[in-house]
């Protein structure tokens, strides 16, 4: 893959030039540890350090142009692009340089607070069913096919995003569903992807130290509506798939220009659940859509999974799939890595490892627990750092309210004091705390891990909520491995 200068410089009115326009260009990139020869270098103003002071490494490494937007000294021999936003600069370039990929295959977005990692897996599975070649992006990892390539982020910036979906389209991929996250929305990394389909999952509380507002959160999320069927697309046949049942669904139909498939429980939606069963083995419940009554028998369990499953509908049904290979997907379908995982060496107890590491999350699991539960509730949560601080009491709380027994500890304190992390999620338990209850706050994982399982009885339920899939722990500058799963593992076989 490769371009000419002249032909990137024609996608940024306004941008001063000094050095050669007229050269090869043969990759892109805003990280100077991945610049190759022939590269342009795209400097970014980041979250931690300035990407205008690694330009000398860059050229270095090979990079024969730099995109700025500060006033830099630039090596001899590099051609010095200056614009006024370095980032939109990238968005506009790296799109065109890989050929505008999001074009060639049908692009599904999937957004929301929770439940974007369920329902593309649930999504990918109905579209294998039919036939398509999938690819899929989100938090867990990325996959072309069966083929598996590791992630940093839940949805990846411009270039590593641009250069997946070429990769995809290439490997001749009929269909991708990615996690669209709040993040990648508000910083542009979605550039060029032209959606075919946007699915709305939910919204309550998360990101509030990136987004501030929670209704500046909203607006994020909506940017994935607004681009659908806008007038820059070339692509036909959109729909937006949008769960009416939460509060935010009004403020996202009102951001569509396109046709809108409603899910739910109420009357009026397109696609709707009744009669639902909710077990420990599994969801029960009949939809009601477009194509008739589907009666379903699931093997995930909790309401949000029926939601999840009502969004993956909508979505098969936009895009003309027949209920009948809809029903045999969402059927065979067991878990996804993390999510209500179950951690079985034969203990008289339940052990899950779930994911949920926001309020709404934890609150959803632990209800869930309930409506099955025989004895306590043992639940091991915490809080990750550099995150959202306003989150962890109201996490303290709902696990105080819904928990017999409550272990505080650590999640990622990533560059935070865990104590303080853990101060701000016991002021929260204090608060929710009943009858008597107690609760511990236990730093280290591992240990409270270990003691919530000594402490448990026959037929309790342990739940350890926050890190699901994740197999390291963030501690300050290191990480670590670790996996709540292998963890609970060896702990039960020691404690034999
Ligand atoms: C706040 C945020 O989104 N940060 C993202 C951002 O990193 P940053 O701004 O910290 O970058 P930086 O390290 O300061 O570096 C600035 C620039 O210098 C460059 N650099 C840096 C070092 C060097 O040696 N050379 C060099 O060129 C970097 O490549 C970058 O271009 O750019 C990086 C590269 O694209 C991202 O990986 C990183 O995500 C971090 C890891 C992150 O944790 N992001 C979270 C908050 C996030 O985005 N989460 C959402 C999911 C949310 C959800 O699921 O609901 C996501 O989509 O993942
Ligand atoms: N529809 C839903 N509504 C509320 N909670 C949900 C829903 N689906 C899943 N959850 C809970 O949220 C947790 C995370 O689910 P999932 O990974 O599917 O969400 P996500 O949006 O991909 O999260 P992230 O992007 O932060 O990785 C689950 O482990 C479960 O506890
Ligand atoms: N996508 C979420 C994942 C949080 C997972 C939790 N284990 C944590 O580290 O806070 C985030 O980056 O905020």
């Amino acid at each position: 893959m490769s371009k000419n200068l002249t032909q990137l410089l024609a996608l940024l009115p306004g941008a001063q030039v000094s050095g050669e326009a007229a050269q090869k260009i043969e990759g892109i990139t805003a990280d100077s540890r991945k610049v190759a020869p022939g590269t342009l270098f795209v400097c970014l103003p980041g979250a931690r350090v300035d990407g205008h002071n690694f330009i000398a490494q860059a050229h270095k490494l090979g990079a024969v142009a730099a995109v700025v937007e500060k006033d830099v000294p630039v090596p001899a021999g590099m051609t010095l692009i200056k614009v006024a936003d370095s980032r939109e600069a990238m968005q506009a370039v790296v799109p065109f340089f890989y050929d505008y990929p999001g074009r060639k295959m049908r692009m599904i977005g999937v957004t929301g607070t929770n439940g974007k990692t369920t329902t593309t897996h649930l999504i990918r599975s109905i579209f294998m069913e039919a036939g398509y070649k999938v690819g899929l992006i989100g938090t867990i990892h990325i996959l072309i096919g069966d083929r598996m390539l590791p992630v940093q982020n839940t949805t990846p910036d411009v270039v590593d995003l641009q250069s997946t979906l070429a990769k995809m389209a290439d490997e001749g991929i009929d269909y991708v569903i990615m996690e669209v996250s709040s993040h990648a929305l508000e910083l542009g990394r979605t550039a060029g992807c032209e959606f075919d389909v946007g699915v709305f999952t939910n919204l309550t509380q998360d990101h509030l130290d990136f987004h501030i507002t929670f209704d500046k959160y909203r607006d994020a999320k909506a940017k994935l509506f607004r681009q659908l069927g806008n007038e820059l697309s070339v692509k036909e046949g959109k729909h937006a798939v949008i769960n009416t049942d939460d509060a935010s669904a009004q403020a996202l139909i009102d951001n569509c220009s396109c046709p809108v498939l409603t899910y739910g429980t109420g009357e009026t939606d397109t696609i709707k659940a009744q009669d639902i069963t909710i077990k420990a083995d599994g969801a029960r419940f009949t939809v009601h859509g477009p194509f008739g009554l589907m009666p379903l028998q699931l093997k995930i369990t909790g309401m949000f999974n029926v939601y999840n499953t009502l969004a993956a509908i909508g979505t098969a049904l936009a895009e003309g799939i027949s209920a009948s290979l809809v029903k045999k997907a969402l059927e065979e379908f067991r878990t996804v890595a993390g999510r209500f995982e179950l951690v079985d060496e034969g203990q008289p107890f339940a052990v899950i490892v779930d994911y949920a590491h926001t309020p709404d999350g934890l609150e959803n699991i632990l209800k869930t627990a309930q409506q099955f539960a025989e004895n306590r509730i043992i639940v091991v949560f915490g809080c990750g750092g550099d995150r959202d601080k306003t989150k962890r009491p109201i996490m303290g709380r709902l696990a105080a309210q819904y928990g017999d027994v409550i272990i505080a500890t650590s999640d990622n304190p990533r560059t935070e004091d865990p104590v303080a992390i853990l101060a701000d999620i016991e002021a929260g338990i204090r608060q929710g705390l009943k009858d008597g209850k107690g609760y511990e706050v236990i730093i280290d994982r591992k240990q409270a891990i270990a003691k919530a399982l000594q402490l448990a009885e026959p037929q309790d339920i342990v739940i350890i909520a926050g890190k699901g899939h994740e197999t390291y722990q963030i501690l300050k500058d290191k990480t670590i491995d670790f996996d709540d799963r292998e963890v609970a593992r060896s702990v039960i076989r020691e404690m034999r």
